[in-house]
């Protein structure tokens, strides 16, 4: 189904000055969707603490109602989740989020009944054939059009008897996190093999193992390419979800953009997402990132330099990187994101094409951007419908009046509150 909301224009505010904020951010995407999955399939009902409400959870949970499962979420700060029989006729509309269409399937497997699949139009062009093949090896009866794509149904017959599969996983982590996070489920769990080239996004499979983990699965992933799901029941638990390090990074950027201080509240000591790498990233870039007992501080110290890094595990931050890129004192050249021509939209195509439109000079390889910073203009930043998109746009508009993005309200996948957050950061009020 398409998206319902209309398309809102927005004028990206500049930085007077260098910005120096206290900012408190939703709930991590990642965290929140694995801990609706693994809540559904557990024994007894769990509770997600200051998960993220937004469009991409939003479906989650209503995907998880279709088939039965009771997800309360009247309380913004506290989720709770009862399991119930998985079962069909039930829909899933995946909206855009490739966690739901990847992660759902398997879980649909497990109902009895006839659940049915799709999205936004542009999810049916996302890699989604590997998980179906890999799912029809294990027995499970699924129609798809011949591309593997949605729309699908899935005949489940209450049980899914699991056991060996190779799956090409290179296109996304999601495939293999779809197969794994369903899997204690399955009779004889699931050994998943990839074969092909290198999985992207590792540190969200290493989410998935180690929340598998914590609800009691038993995982072994001790050998690179190949994961080993137990059978066994799970225990209903209460989550805590941690801010979304991607969503933080445009906040961060606009620190080092300024020569600011921007601190995220309620970092964990400890964390399930890539903090050390972004840490390493944006150090090169010639920032200060630290973690203290208020949050994670990122201090932009005056100098902006390019990068040159592999971001085949982060690339979700490449849309911020490479805004702040087009703004530094030298080239970057962020490499190894060939996957990310398959998220929301072809992140490299349309990163490209924008920066290029304000006059940065931008080189697009099948896996990499190269940009050198040339005196950018303002002008309308067009989002694609990426929530991301939209976060490069404000932060090149940081820098450069005069940026309009043509629809800010796409960030409502991840965001909904978006503008206002951003708003406030830049003017302090
Ligand atoms: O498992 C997850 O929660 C995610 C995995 C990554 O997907 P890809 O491996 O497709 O990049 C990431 O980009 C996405 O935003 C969230
Ligand atoms: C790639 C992304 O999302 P999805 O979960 O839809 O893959 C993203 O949020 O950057």
């Amino acid at each position: 189904m398409a998206r319902q909301t209309a398309h809102v224009p927005w004028n990206a505010p500049t930085a007077a000055e260098p910005v120096t904020a206290t900012v408190q951010l939703p709930g991590s995407k990642s965290m929140t969707a694995r801990a609706l999955v693994l809540s559904a399939i557990g024994v007894g009902p769990s509770t997600l603490a200051r998960p993220l409400r937004a469009r991409d959870t939003e479906m989650m949970a209503g995907g998880l109602r279709a088939m039965g499962v009771s997800v309360s979420t009247v309380d913004d700060d506290r989720w709770v989740v009862r399991p119930g029989t998985l079962q069909g006729p039930a829909h899933v509309d995946v909206g855009q989020a490739g966690t739901v269409m990847r992660f759902m399937p398997a879980i649909a497997a497990l109902a009895q009944g006839t659940v049915t699949f799709d999205g936004d139009p542009s999810v049916r062009q996302r890699p989604l054939r590997p998980l179906v093949d890999a799912l029809r090896s294990l027995g499970v009866s699924i129609d798809t059009p011949p591309t593997g794509s949605l729309p699908m149904t899935i005949r489940g017959t209450g049980r899914v008897t699991g056991g060996e599969v190779v799956i090409d996983a290179s296109a996304s982590s999601q495939l293999v996190s779809g197969l794994l996070l369903a899997a204690p489920d399955f009779d004889r769990g699931v050994v998943v093999r990839h074969d092909g080239p290198p999985v992207p996004s590792a540190p969200h499979v290493r989410m998935t193992v180690q929340m598998l983990r914590a609800a009691g699965a038993g995982v072994d992933d001790s050998v690179r390419d190949l994961w080993v799901v137990e059978p066994g029941k799970l225990t209903g638990r209460g989550w805590t979800i941690e801010p979304d390090l991607s969503g933080a990074m445009p906040f961060f950027a606009a620190a080092l953009i300024t020569g600011g201080t921007v601190t995220l509240l309620g970092w964990p000591r400890s964390s399930a997402q890539p903090v050390d790498r972004l840490r390493a990233l944006l150090d090169e870039m010639g920032g200060e990132v630290t973690l203290g007992t208020d949050g994670l501080t990122v201090r932009g110290t005056g100098v902006l330099h390019g990068l040159d890094a592999d971001l085949s595990e982060v690339g979700e931050m490449t849309p911020v990187l490479a805004a702040l890129g087009a703004l530094a004192d030298s080239p970057s050249r962020l490499r190894g994101v060939g996957h990310i021509r398959g998220h929301e939209t072809d992140r490299l195509a349309a990163l490209t094409r924008e920066l290029t439109a304000l006059g940065a000079a931008v080189a697009e390889t099948p896996d990499s951007l190269e940009i050198t910073p040339r005196p950018l203009r303002g002008g309308v930043f067009h989002t694609y419908d990426d929530h991301r998109m939209a976060h490069a746009g404000a932060v090149v508009g940081l820098a450069v009046p005069g940026i309009e993005l043509d629809d800010v309200a796409c960030t409502s996948k991840t965001m909904p509150d978006f503008p206002a957050l951003w708003s406030a950061m830049v003017t302090g009020k």
